[in-house]
C-alpha cells in the first residue's frame, strides 16, 4: 500500500516538472549504490536512442546519405558542414570544427592562462585572485593563507609559498593543495568580467581583451549565424570546467544586449550531453552529444531557447579523448593529460553590446 502510494506521489511529482526538467532528469548520471567491498560505483546505464548524434550525421552527410528527420545542412559557404534543426530556428552545430591541435591549444590555454588575474574565477571569492594555479599543480604546492600586512583590513591573502609542496599542509582550515583547486574550479571569465552576484557585466573591473587569436577563430566560427558584411565582435567569454559528476542547469543567457549576435560555443574534452529546449521550460528539449571540436552557435530565436548540460561522460568507452591524452604524454603535460581525461571545458564567447 505504501509502496503504491510513494509510486503515485513521485508520478504525481513527475508531471510537476517542467519538460525541460523531465529530460534531464532522465540523461543526468546516475550511480547505484555501493555494494560492500566495491571499490567504484557502477553507473547506471541509460537509454541513449534518442540522443542526436552529430558525428554520426556528419559521416552520413559525407558520405551521401541523408541527414536525419527534423535535421537540415545550411548552405552558407563555410567550408565545412553546418547543420541545423529546423523547429530551432538560429541554432547552428558545426562537428568537428577544430583539428585535434587545435583542441590541444584550447586546453592548455583554458587551464594555464584563462584562469590567470585579472580573469576572474569562482575561486575569488574564497581565495582572491590565485597567480599560477597550474603551475602550482604541477609542482605539488600548497595554497597558505598568508598574514596580510594591513592590520587595518580583514583582507585574506593566498599564496603558494616556496617549499610548499614539502608542508604537508593540504588540507587543514587556511591551506588548499593546488590540485585540488584545479578540481574545484568551475568558471574562469575573460575580456569583460561578469559579476555573478548580480549578472551583469561589471566594466570596473580590471580585465584583458580576449586575446587575439581566440577573438579570430570565434569571428571565423561566428560567420554562419551573422548576416552577410557583419562581423561578430567577441567581447566576453565565459569558461565553464566540468568534472566527473557536475552539469550546468537549464537556464537562458540574457546578459548581452544584441540578442541577434551569436553566442559561440566550444566544446573540449570529455563528450557531453547537451539539451536545447524551446522558449519555455514546457517544450521538450532536444538531446545530442557534444564532443571535443564541435561548435554550437544559439544566435537570434534560439537565444530565448532554454539549454544545459545534464551530464558529461567521462567512461574509457564514451569518453572520447584519448585523441587527446595521445598527444599530451611528454612528461610535462601529464597533469594536462590527467585533468582531461575526466573533464570537459566549454569556452563560450560573447558579443556583450
Ligand atoms: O557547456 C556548454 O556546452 C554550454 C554552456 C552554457 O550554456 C553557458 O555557459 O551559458
Ligand atoms: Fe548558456
Amino acid at each position: 500500500m505504501y509502496g503504491i502510494a510513494r509510486a503515485v506521489g513521485a508520478a504525481a511529482a513527475d508531471s510537476n516538472r517542467t519538460a525541460f526538467r523531465r529530460t534531464e532528469k532522465k540523461y543526468k548520471l546516475y550511480k547505484a549504490p555501493t555494494k560492500p567491498r566495491q571499490r567504484r560505483k557502477d553507473l547506471i546505464k541509460t537509454d541513449l536512442s534518442n540522443v542526436v548524434d552529430f558525428d554520426l550525421v556528419l559521416k552520413a552527410f559525407n558520405g551521401g546519405g541523408e541527414t536525419p528527420p527534423g535535421v537540415f545542412r545550411v548552405q552558407c559557404g563555410f567550408g565545412r558542414p553546418v547543420f541545423c534543426f529546423e523547429d530551432r530556428p538560429g541554432f547552428y552545430f558545426i562537428p568537428g570544427a577544430l583539428t585535434v591541435e587545435e583542441q590541444c591549444r584550447w586546453i592548455r590555454e583554458s587551464l594555464m592562462d584563462f584562469p590567470q588575474p585579472p580573469n576572474r574565477t569562482n575561486h575569488n571569492v574564497m581565495y582572491g585572485p590565485i597567480h599560477g594555479l597550474f603551475d602550482a599543480v604541477r609542482d605539488g604546492k600548497v595554497l597558505v593563507e598568508a598574514e596580510s600586512s594591513d592590520t587595518d583590513s580583514h583582507s585574506r591573502i593566498f599564496v603558494f609559498p616556496e617549499g610548499s609542496e614539502d608542508a604537508g599542509q593540504g588540507d587543514s582550515r587556511n591551506s588548499i593543495a593546488a590540485s585540488v583547486l584545479l578540481r574545484k574550479l568551475r568558471w574562469t571569465t575573460l575580456g569583460l568580467q561578469f559579476d555573478w552576484s548580480k549578472r551583469n557585466y561589471d566594466v570596473s573591473f580590471p580585465h584583458n581583451k580576449i586575446p587575439d587569436e581566440l577573438c579570430l577563430l570565434a569571428k571565423k566560427m561566428a560567420a554562419p549565424a551573422m548576416p552577410l558584411e557583419e562581423e561578430f565582435r567577441p567581447e566576453a567569454a565565459i569558461v565553464n570546467y566540468f568534472g566527473p559528476s557536475d552539469m550546468l542547469g537549464g537556464h537562458l543567457d540574457d546578459m548581452e544586449a544584441d540578442w541577434s549576435k551569436p553566442i559561440v560555443s566550444i566544446s573540449l574534452g570529455c563528450k557531453a550531453m547537451f539539451l536545447l529546449g524551446g522558449k519555455s521550460r514546457n517544450d521538450s528539449p532536444i538531446a545530442m552529444f557534444l564532443r571535443s571540436g564541435d561548435i554550437v552557435l544559439m544566435a537570434g530565436q534560439a537565444r530565448e531557447c532554454y539549454h544545459g548540460v545534464p551530464r558529461i561522460f567521462t567512461d574509457e568507452d564514451n569518453a572520447d579523448v584519448s585523441h587527446i591524452t595521445s598527444q599530451f604524454s611528454c612528461k610535462e603535460d601529464l597533469c594536462l593529460s590527467e585533468y582531461i581525461r575526466t573533464s570537459r571545458i566549454n569556452i563560450n564567447i560573447r558579443q556583450v553590446n
